[in-house]
């Protein structure tokens, strides 16, 4: 199991990611904006097969043309190194879907 990322350590750590937010000092949260409502199913479906793949799965809301992804470790009851790698990863499916 990851270790949980130290309290000191964390916000810090967050601050190094593109636009996810610290909430309740354990998940991390984003919001993807798409053009069309497929999109960001599409985005969606990417995540999950990814999330299926490292067995590392995010809470998902789709709101219309909007996907909020958030993400702990529950296992760890916190936040670790595998949160914030999925959150880049999950950045960078975005990036691809979206150029
Ligand atoms: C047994 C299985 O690998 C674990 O329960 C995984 C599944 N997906 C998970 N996803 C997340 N976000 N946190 C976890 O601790 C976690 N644990």
């Amino acid at each position: 199991m990851a270790e949980r990322i130290p309290e000191g350590e964390k916000q810090d750590r967050v601050d190094q990611l593109d636009n996810w937010k610290l909430e309740d000092g354990k998940f991390i949260v984003k919001r993807y904006r798409f053009g069309e409502f497929l999109k960001g199913i599409e985005f969606v479906d990417q995540v999950a097969a990814y999330s299926e793949d490292i067995q590392h799965h995010p809470f998902i809301s789709i709101d219309y043309k909007m996907v909020t992804m958030k993400l702990t470790s529950w296992n760890a009851k916190g936040l670790t190194d595998l949160d914030l790698s999925c959150a880049e990863k999950y950045d960078e499916l975005y990036k691809v879907i979206t150029d």
